[in-house]
């Protein structure tokens, strides 16, 4: 069942635009990931969403009397409060009753497997682990719907994957969640992923959509990366729209086949280059670097789906 419902949405700053048109929806038990390089209007979107920014234009609709939690980029815990003391003071803000709480916050800690520190203070966390206090504190009051910005930011690959797991769990519980991220790697974790470069929407749909919908072909050349610098030259020749390095690989994405064949041919003779060409399937930070990096992005301007 949808919970929230947002069309059309801008936000103007003074001197700038940091969301145009951006519509979407989402439902109980799903999690949307918005994903976007700094300064993509992420948190511009998040802020409007949870009622703290007004948008210049669009419509954030939000079933009514919906219980809301939200981590926001600088969640401010208190560093010389207790793990169970700050739990406390946000319940209490919350209005939980004390018995309730105290039940509460026991889960709560076993669930993000916080208990054994329980009475540590919080400004001796790791970044994963205050991370993690501030999603147990967003849970206090059994919310329906979450909203995270970037959450993982700047945390460690393990703390990063657990706070995944922490995620997946929240959804298997039937709430909504809204969750913000650079890291492409994360939207594949996510149950629908809306693309955002530059205040625009650039795709959406769940990961397998985008990837399956993705406009290009995409040739990579094994170990190239010696030849990179040269084979960036081949961007822009007939066929071939982006030329972008993964890791010591070098990934062509062709929007017309015979004709990158045929430029290829000739730069691989000019340059006598003997390497292979393999094709290979979109990741999402495929769909991302030959959609967005370049400027390439042609916007998406399917309205979200009433499901
Ligand atoms: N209060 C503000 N006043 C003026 N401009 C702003 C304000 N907040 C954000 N911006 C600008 O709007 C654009 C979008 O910012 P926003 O913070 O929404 O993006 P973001 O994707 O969350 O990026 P980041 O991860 O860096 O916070 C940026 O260019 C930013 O400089």
């Amino acid at each position: 069942m949808t919970l929230l419902y947002v069309e059309a949405l801008s936000v103007q700053y003074e001197r700038e635009r940091a969301l145009s048109d951006v519509s979407f929806d989402l439902d109980r038990g799903t999690v949307l990931g918005v994903v976007g390089a700094d300064g993509a209007g992420k948190t511009s979107l998040l802020r409007s969403v949870v009622g703290l920014l007004k948008p210049s234009a669009g419509r954030v609709h939000l079933n009514p009397g919906t219980r809301l939690g939200y981590v926001p980029q600088q969640f401010s815990l208190y560093g010389e409060m207790s793990l169970e003391e700050n739990m406390s003071f946000f319940g209490t803000l919350n209005g939980l009753s004390r018995g309730t709480l105290k039940k509460r916050i026991d889960e709560l800690l076993e669930f993000t497997g916080l208990a054994p520190f329980r009475n540590h203070l919080a400004e001796d966390l790791s970044g994963g682990m205050k991370q993690k206090l501030s999603l147990a504190v967003s849970l206090l009051h059994w919310p329906e719907f979450v909203v995270f910005d970037e959450l993982t930011n700047g945390v460690d690959p393990v703390s990063r994957r657990e706070l995944w797991e922490l995620i997946g769990k929240v959804r298997q519980d039937g709430v909504a969640v809204l969750v913000s991220t650079q890291y492409l790697d994360e939207a594949e974790r996510c149950d629908r992923v809306l693309l955002l470069h530059e205040g625009e929407k650039i795709r959406y749909g769940s990961p397998k959509e985008l990837r399956c919908t993705f406009p290009y072909t995409l040739w990579a050349l094994p170990d190239s990366g010696k030849r990179r610098m040269e084979l960036e030259l081949l961007t822009e020749r007939p066929g071939i729209v982006n030329v972008y390095a993964r890791g010591n690989d070098t990934v062509l994405a062709v929007d017309d086949e015979q004709k990158a064949q045929e430029s290829l041919e000739k730069w691989k003779c000019q340059a006598e280059y003997r390497g292979v060409v393999e094709e290979r399937k979109p990741s999402m930070e495929d769909v991302f670097i030959a959609l967005v990096e370049k400027g390439e992005g042609t916007r998406d301007d399917s309205s979200a789906s009433h499901s």
